[in-house]
């Protein structure tokens, strides 16, 4: 096999002599091929190495190719992280790599391939491939042994125009980055053909590279170019580049530019809402909800920063958390933030025959391919965006990497755009990104319409799903017993205050299930090497020792009752397994028994063969509803009205859990007030449904009735939520 054919054709003493010449000793060097662990010390030495492409790429996960030094020495490549090579077809990964590329790898991680055992070079920081110009006088006195042309290496154009051309076959086949790639290589050749700019512009704006997009339809608009066609399309790209950077007020000075244009005036328009919506936290609801119901959809919307700051916490524990700057009412919008990156199963449907799966070894969590290109993701942010990357510096990465910077960041000058879209705008550091996303990231599952029937979890561990990094929302710490609930509207995230909040009240979230018992919630937040001291956690571990294994066992027990009564007994018994005590008393909230309250009123209605029975159904229903704290001030079912306020429950406390279950139990509850002739109290329950959804999800009525249409209709109750709401 010739050397040039296959790295597999490669001889250990090849190896040997190639790492001598990277600068390690002989005897390390001959010691490591027989030692993969010390192969692992040589990482990160600061070494580079010098190589050109002889290979077509194969992909897997990485882009891998055969590479040869100078010297004719050949070895296995592969290339991790890289932007946009994640899903790329062979054809756009060898346009990328293409033989007779010439690179630097620095600090060359080499080892040995887990699968054919054959060593290579690995890059996991896409930024450590510098790619040089053949004519480069960083190669001046480099000899290749097998050469000055490597054989079968695909002529370069030497023009601007077939560059441009070239370019736009690219970007009409949807390769943006080889399309950027052109339109670079003819502006080398004539920095001031503005077309090439202009498309550039263009591919870079698909790419999300907005920081780059605007510059280069900035350069445009400077270089008072006459041409019409031109100057507009400059406008409008540079005006939906701001836009997307979030600078609205520099998209309404640049639309002004194009006053006459109908395209160039909506960007002001559109601008100008998002201006208000991130200084008032005013949205409308209705349309974004209906905006996030496609898949993967990201509404265009505005974040929104609220009364609240990011600092560090007191007492011993020096970790920072989000704390808020003023009194807080229960329901307050406090964040609305649009990911970083995120991604979805749907966006890569991956092959028939591929199985993927990752091991996280902070987490120790698998992750499925959703949550791996979120790796790549990211990496794609920050290759345009320094400001990214300075945010991922700030955010806590796990204990195994450098501390976080200060938070907020320093607002930098002026954003660096890219001279080149192979060279990154600062240093890729993927093990920090890697640790960022382990630590911080979300699963963006975005708010369906209600439903009643439930959807098994089972298949739910092998499935894959969103995820999402986010920034503000990363500050904020775990609590089970949360006092702000976060939905999602597609991937943007909308944070409420589940509860009042006192000036200098931390806003917690659940980073885990807070109704899982107390034993598989520790597990859980053992990989974040915490332990939480919540008030729920606090109540679970002052109940009595045997009491979390016995409500197991009569929740299983429970799953299996036939009848009423012996629902209830079980129930009942669950009930007992919660010693009363001050931390339960603080806490207030028993989500197990709030689900085994909800099982007992649906066996109450799938028997219903009396009053007796709905009654009963009612009451689980209100039990269910107290078990996650909320304070029912009316437990009435029928007779007179008595109570002054309009709403049965105390509207100082919200749910603790179960947001939107406890929806669809008060609107059951409706549902059977209406169906015994009980017209007040439904239509006040219903006013309690609305109540619940404002407070934990925004939107007021109308957001309310759009979700839970389908569900009042099933029910038969539409009628009353329109008279009452
Ligand atoms: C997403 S970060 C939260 C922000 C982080 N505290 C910071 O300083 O950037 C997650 C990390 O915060 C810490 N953390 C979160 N909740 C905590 C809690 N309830 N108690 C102690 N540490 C917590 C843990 O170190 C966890 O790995």
């Amino acid at each position: 096999m010739s050397r040039q054919s296959s790295p597999s054709g490669f001889d250990a003493s090849g190896i040997i002599d190639m790492m001598s010449r990277m600068g390690l000793p002989h005897d390390l060097t001959e010691n490591a091929l027989q030692n993969p662990t010390l192969l692992q010390q040589l990482m990160a030495m600061g070494y580079f190495f010098l190589c050109r492409i002889i290979s077509i790429t194969t992909r897997l996960i990485a882009v891998s190719v055969a590479v040869e030094d100078p010297h004719g020495d050949v070895t296995k490549l592969a290339i991790y992280n890289y932007p946009c090579t994640l899903d790329a077809s062979p054809e756009e990964t060898d346009e990328l790599f293409p033989i007779g590329t010439i690179l630097a790898i620095r600090e060359p991680t080499y080892k040995l391939a887990a699968g054919d055992g054959v060593p290579m070079i690995r890059v996991d920081s896409p930024s450590d491939i510098v790619f040089i110009s053949a004519k480069s006088r960083f190669l001046q006195g480099v000899r290749w042994a097998t050469g000055d042309v490597v054989q079968s290496a695909p002529s370069r154009p030497t023009s601007v125009e077939t560059w441009k051309n070239r370019g736009v076959k690219e970007f009409k086949a949807k390769k943006w980055l080889l399309a950027s790639i052109c339109f670079t290589e003819g502006l080398k050749l004539d920095p001031n053909h503005q077309v090439s700019r202009l498309n550039r512009s263009e591919a870079y704006l698909r790419l999300g590279w907005f920081i780059s997009a605007l510059r280069d339809a900035e350069d445009v608009l400077k270089a008072h170019i006459l041409d019409e066609s031109l100057y507009r399309k400059a406008v409008f790209r540079a005006a939906k580049a701001s836009y997307n950077i979030d600078d609205y007020s520099r998209t309404t000075e640049i639309a002004a530019l194009q006053p006459e244009d109908i395209e160039c005036s909506q960007w002001a328009v559109k601008a100008r809402r998002r201006a208000r919506e991130k200084s008032t936290g005013e949205y409308d609801w209705c349309s974004v909800f209906q905006d996030s119901q496609k898949p993967a959809s990201l509404p265009d919307i505005a974040n929104y920063c609220g009364p609240i700051e990011v600092k560090t916490r007191g007492g011993t524990n020096a970790v920072r958390g989000v704390f808020v700057t003023r009194d807080v009412k229960i329901g307050e919008l406090l964040m609305v933030a649009k990911p970083i990156a995120s991604s979805h199963p749907s966006e890569s449907p991956r092959d028939d025959n591929e199985m993927f799966m990752s091991f996280n070894f902070l987490t120790k969590m698998t992750s499925l391919r959703s949550g791996y290109m979120l790796i790549t993701k990211v990496v794609q942010r920050i290759w345009d965006d320094s400001s990214i990357a300075a945010t991922i510096n700030s955010m806590y990465a796990g204990p195994d990497c450098a501390e976080p910077l200060p938070y907020p960041i320093p607002l930098a000058s002026d954003a660096s755009a890219l001279n080149n879209p192979q060279k990154p705008v600062v240093d890729i550091d993927i093990n920090r990104i890697e640790g960022v996303i382990s630590m911080n990231s979300f699963r963006p599952q975005s708010l369906g319409f209600g439903t009643f029937s439930k959807t098994s979890n089972a298949s739910h561990d092998i499935e894959d799903t969103p995820s999402g990094l986010y920034e503000l929302p990363s500050f904020c710490n775990h609590a089970c017993l949360s006092t702000a609930a976060r939905a999602f509207f597609g991937d943007v995230m909308v944070i409420h205050a589940s509860q009042s909040l006192r000036k200098g009240d931390e806003v917690t979230l659940e980073y885990c299930d807070g109704t899982l018992p107390l034993k598989q919630r520790d597990k859980y937040l053992s990989n974040w090497r915490f332990t939480c001291d919540c008030l729920l956690c606090a109540a679970d571990r002052a109940d009595d020792r045997s009491a979390a294994t016995l409500r197991s066992r009569l929740r299983v027990e429970l799953s299996s009752a036939t009848t009423i009564r012996q629902a209830e007994d079980i129930v009942s018994n669950i009930e007992k397994t919660y010693t009363d005590h001050a931390e339960r008393r603080r806490c207030k909230s028993k989500p197990e028994l709030s689900l085994a309250y909800h099982v007992l009123s649906n066996i109450c209605w799938r028997i219903r063969q009396d009053i007796r029975c709905v009654r009963l159904a009612i009451k689980a229903d209100m039990n269910s509803l107290e078990a996650v704290g909320i304070i029912i001030t009316d437990r009435s079912i029928s007779g007179r009205v008595k109570r002054q306020s309009t709403l049965p429950i105390d509207t100082r406390r919200g749910p603790t859990h179960f947001r939107d279950p406890c929806i669809m139990t008060v609107i059951q509850i409706v549902f059977v007030f209406e169906s015994i002739g009980e017209k007040t109290r439904a239509r006040d329950w219903m006013k309690v449904a609305a109540w619940i959804s404002n407070i934990c999800i925004g939107g007021g009525n109308a957001l309310f009735m759009m979700r839970f249409t389908s569900v009042m209709q099933e029910q038969k109750v539409m009628h009353v939520a329109e008279d009452a709401l």
